[in-house]
């Protein structure tokens, strides 16, 4: 496609906002070899650990905080947004970007921004309602705003005329089948295949409160037969597990593979971050949510409509007790008949086509320019 020569691609902070952009970095790649793709980060995101393992090229630029709230008169306030915005404009003169997508965290708004001052199309993604300050703040400049849920737009104002295009997800998610994978991911987890397997993640961070109320459960979960396959998350402080279960409770820091903790998966317990939904419900795996009880209940919102399709189960983070654990998530875990139901109502809503959806919007904004 001759239209596209040259793709920035801004998003930062945490995995929420890195995975989507990976994967749509992948999708630009797959269709059109021979673009330029360039990403932009902050100096200590997660983008730092994610992105150059990946092959792409990331430039970090200077960082700076983002009130909680959007104000314009931000544009002439701190001097340091403007050197971010100054240090992402040299970067995409130098590249010649023909277009900034941009994904949420503090690192778009420079981009957003030096995008503007030149005229070059941008093209914002967001999974959250409402949506994030970052993006809030890039939708002052753009209408070309893509979002990753249908509710999305029945929820926020300011997202109502946005395009559904779902979240792009990884190859390794969008191509697994996870009944074919299983066998190989129990063996690599050290996991029996008779028993369930409840797969615990408090998303890209970690969550303290998920961690310390199921390790509390181990003995509980071991003594009914149900393993654990638990990530410990990227940022979060280790945790005891008792030695001598008589069932597997594997304890991993982070998982770069999150395939293979699908495919082990017959329950899944987690925060609902939006990329976390969109992989389940994509893959089909039947979920109890934790929403992260902070930031305006967004994580709750995420969750509400695959419960009400019956995809999965809610609880607050306050009640996620052991014993909460041992009277409704064991005896889940060991349903397989209602696991079954679960994941065939989870897949029903999700998709995974975000990141070709996503990219025809680009192309669609990319041409509109011209
Ligand atoms: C506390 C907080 O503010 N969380 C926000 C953050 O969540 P967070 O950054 O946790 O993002 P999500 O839950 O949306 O996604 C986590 C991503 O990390 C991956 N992963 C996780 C653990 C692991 O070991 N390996 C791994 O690869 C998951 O597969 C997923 O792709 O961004 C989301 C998307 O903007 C928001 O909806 C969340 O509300």
């Amino acid at each position: 496609m001759g239209l596209l020569r040259s793709v920035v691609l801004a998003g930062g902070g945490t995995g929420g906002h890195i995975y989507p952009l990976l994967a749509f970095a992948d999708a630009v790649k797959r269709h059109f070899p021979e673009v330029r793709i360039t990403t932009l980060g902050s100096p200590k995101g997660m983008e730092n650990e994610l992105i150059p393992p990946a092959g792409y090229d990331l430039r970090v630029i200077p960082a700076f905080q983002l009130p909680r709230s959007v104000n314009l008169n931000l544009l002439r306030t701190p001097d340091r947004m403007w050197k971010s915005a100054h240090a992402a404009g040299k970067i995409l003169d130098e590249v010649q970007a023909d277009v900034v997508v941009g994904f949420g965290g503090y690192v778009s708004v420079p981009a957003y921004l030096a995008a503007w001052r030149r005229e070059t199309p941008i093209v914002i993604h967001e999974v959250n309602v409402p949506p994030g300050v970052a993006n809030r703040m890039g939708m002052k400049f753009t209408k070309n705003v893509a979002v990753g849920f249908p509710t999305q737009p029945q929820l926020a104002e300011s997202l109502k005329d946005a395009r559904v295009v779902g979240v792009p997800l990884r190859t390794a998610l969008t191509h697994l089948d996870r009944a074919a994978l299983r066998p190989q991911a129990l063996y690599q987890f050290g996991l029996r295949p008779d028993l369930p397997v409840l797969f615990v993640s408090g998303g890209s961070s970690g969550a303290r409160t998920i961690n310390l109320a199921v390790a509390a459960a181990a003995k509980r979960l071991a003594h009914s037969g149900v393993q654990v396959l638990h990530v410990q998350g990227g940022r979060n402080d280790p945790f005891e597990v008792p030695a001598d279960l008589p069932v597997p409770y594997k304890v991993i820091p982070y998982l770069s593979d999150m395939q293979l903790g699908y495919a082990a998966a017959d329950l899944m317990l987690c925060r609902s971050g939006a990329i976390t939904v969109a992989e389940t419900t994509a893959l089909g795996v039947p979920a109890v949510y934790v929403p992260y009880p902070f930031s305006n209940q967004e994580q709750k919102r995420n969750a509400l409509p695959v419960v009400e399709a019956g995809g999965g189960v809610l609880v607050d983070n306050d009640e996620l007790t052991p014993e909460w654990i041992e009277q409704n998530v064991i005896p889940l875990a060991r349903d397989r008949q209602r696991l079954a139901v679960m994941g065939q109502s989870a897949a029903r809503y999700g998709r995974r086509d975000g990141d070709e959806a996503l990219l025809e919007f680009v192309l669609e904004a990319v041409a509109k320019n011209r």
